[in-house]
């Protein structure tokens, strides 16, 4: 076996890392007479590095298979494994960030973003030069020292990236990062996150209500069903890259955006269309 495939067997060559697979994947919660499947028959294979979307009606059970890949919690049927190991609990390997800061408000932004390294032991000169590092690639170096109360929405989510990346995981996991920011930020956070991405290369499983989000970041699109989740359809989005906001006007862009609209309105009784991007959405 040449060194390389060794690497890749042994689960360290990086260029290789962040592969999902999730086999006959079901989830069922609740207990007793008031259980329920939230999702069920997910068989899926993510690529490492590849950018995943998934788009599908409230309450269908997106965060809940996000938590699965966490390993917050574990599936009543099936496996998901990341790089061939069955995941049975979080790991740093798996970076998330949620709609919501979760950064400690006691520290600084610096010691925020290296708190991962300072959990693993790594001495205080390195964890600050990779925070440091880190704060320059989203645009924060110069808020280094001060405290998440002080920043902005889309600046503490800035802090949540640098924080998740700061790991060096294989996967991202988003849950509706920008949902709670207003129009104009979360169009930079997209672009910031395509630039994050384009250096990190690291896989990204993102869930959002937002169409053209979806369409702008993605390589692929998975659309769920209403509950109990399903993966309705696996949708290629191979629009080239670096992406551009022109590509909201190309007719492959709509064509896609018309097909995710003409799934999402099969079940209309569950179909969030306050929260869905106003953008060239058809009456
Ligand atoms: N810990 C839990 N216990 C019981 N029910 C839960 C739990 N977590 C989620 N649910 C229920 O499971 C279903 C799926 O929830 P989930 O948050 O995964 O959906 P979602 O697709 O992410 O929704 P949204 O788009 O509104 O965020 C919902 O009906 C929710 O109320």
């Amino acid at each position: 076996m040449s060194a390389g495939a060794a690497r890749i067997q042994a689960g360290t060559d990086r260029s290789e890392a962040g592969h999902v697979a999730i086999r006959d994947g079901a989830i069922r919660l609740g207990q007793g007479t008031a259980a329920f499947d939230v999702v069920e028959a997910i068989s899926l294979d993510i690529p490492g590095r590849q950018f995943v979307c998934i788009l599908g009606p409230s309450g269908c059970g997106k965060s809940t298979l996000l938590g699965a890949v966490a390993g917050h919690l574990a599936l009543s049927r099936g496996s998901v494994s990341l790089d061939g190991r069955a995941i049975a609990g979080p790991h740093p390997d798996r970076g998330i960030v949620f709609q919501q800061h979760t950064l400690f408000p006691w520290l600084s932004v610096t010691d925020n973003v290296a708190f991962g390294l300072k959990m693993k032991g790594v001495g205080r000169r390195e964890r600050r030069e990779r925070a440091r590092a880190l704060l320059a690639q989203v645009g924060l170096s110069d808020f280094a020292g001060r405290y998440p109360a002080e920043l902005s929405g889309g600046m503490q989510q800035r802090v949540e990236i640098a924080r998740a990346l700061i790991n060096r995981p294989r996967i991202l996991l988003m849950d509706e990062p920008f949902g709670a920011l207003d129009a104009q930020t979360r169009l930079t956070m997209q672009e910031l996150l395509l630039d994050i991405w384009t250096r990190h290369r690291t896989t990204i499983l993102f869930v959002t209500h937002d169409i053209d989000e979806a369409l702008f970041l993605a390589d692929r699109l998975l659309v769920m069903t209403p509950r109990p989740g399903r993966i309705l359809d696996d949708i290629p989005l191979d629009f080239g890259r670096p992406r551009d906001r022109g590509l909201i006007t190309d007719p492959r862009f709509t064509a896609i955006k018309q097909r995710c609209l003409a799934l999402l309105h099969s079940d209309p009784g569950h179909v969030p269309l306050a929260r869905l991007s106003p953008i060239g959405v058809p009456a």
